[in-house]
């Protein structure tokens, strides 16, 4: 795609399910990839599959929630790689429960990585795009935040908030060449989807109710969503900004 070879470009959660099947795209696409996770195994594997594959990453663990480690991370980052281009806020975390059985301490760590995580990122990546002439943001948020999820008030809050702050924040920069989107995912294949379900009391029936639920009757799969991601970061996309993309096999329909 147009625009992304020998882009940098920060993932963060880039060691997870979904983060690393967009990190791995970024590598084909010829970027180089800085892999942000707090674990830093994961981050490590991802890297290597991306090293593997012929392309160029490195990785980074800090927390999203830590705002001065953050700061750090991305001054090495751009010691290291150059300055940022496309940052894509993936990294989150999700406890299934009903709003009246959690706790104010459950809200504050979903509160901190799904909602502040992903502030601190744009406060301190945002100003080098400017400063850069231009830049590309995608926030993957969830379809929770379209149409609610039983068991996720919390989290859906911090990914409407995090739609909410990113149309904000693409008209503020609308004139400075930064672009900001939204990917919402559906129930999705991974590592945070099978914790979630070990949490229900029949976790097969919960995963069913979720196929159930979305009108292509599968969960999604990581590789549904680097071609998007991959789109919104290219100069293909260059007059889209603050846009809301459900890719979520039809879960929302939203005109
Ligand atoms: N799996 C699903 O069904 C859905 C996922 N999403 C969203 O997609 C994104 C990726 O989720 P998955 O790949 O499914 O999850 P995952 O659990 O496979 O990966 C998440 C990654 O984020 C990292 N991470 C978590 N907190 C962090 C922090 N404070 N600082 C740095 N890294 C941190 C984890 O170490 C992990 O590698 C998340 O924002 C999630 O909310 C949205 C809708 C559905
Ligand atoms: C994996 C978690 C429980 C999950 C499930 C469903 C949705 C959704 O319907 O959008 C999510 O956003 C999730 O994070």
């Amino acid at each position: 795609m147009k625009g992304l070879n020998e882009t940098t470009v920060i993932v963060t959660g880039g060691g997870g399910g979904i983060g690393r099947a967009i990190c791995r795209r970024f590598g084909e696409e010829g970027s180089r990839v800085a892999v942000l996770d707090r674990d830093p195994e994961a981050a490590a594997a991802t890297v290597e599959l991306i090293l593997e594959a012929g392309g160029s990453a490195r990785a980074y663990a800090a927390d999203i929630t830590d705002y001065n480690a953050i700061a750090e991370t991305l001054a090495a980052i751009e010691t290291d790689l150059g300055v940022p281009r496309v940052l894509v806020n993936n990294a989150g975390f999700d406890r299934f429960m009903p709003f009246l059985k959690t706790e104010p301490g459950l809200w504050q760590q979903l509160i901190a990585v799904n909602l502040t995580g992903a502030l601190n990122m744009h406060h301190l990546v945002l100003p080098k795009m400017v400063a850069a002439g231009g830049g590309k943001v995608i926030n993957i948020a969830s379809d929770a935040a379209r149409v609610g999820s039983s068991g996720e008030s919390v989290y859906a809050a911090c990914k409407a908030g995090l739609v909410g702050f990113s149309k904000t924040v693409a008209r503020e920069l609308a004139t400075k060449n930064v672009c900001l989107n939204v990917v919402c995912p559906g129930p999705t294949d991974t590592a945070l989807l099978k914790g979630v379900a070990e949490t229900a009391p029949n976790p097969e029936k919960l995963l069913e109710a979720f196929r159930n639920a979305v009108p292509m009757k599968r969960l999604a799969q990581p590789e549904d969503y680097p071609g998007i991601v991959a789109l919104l970061a290219s100069d293909d996309a260059n007059f889209i900004t603050g846009q809301v993309i459900s890719v979520s096999g039809g879960l929302t329909m939203a005109g």
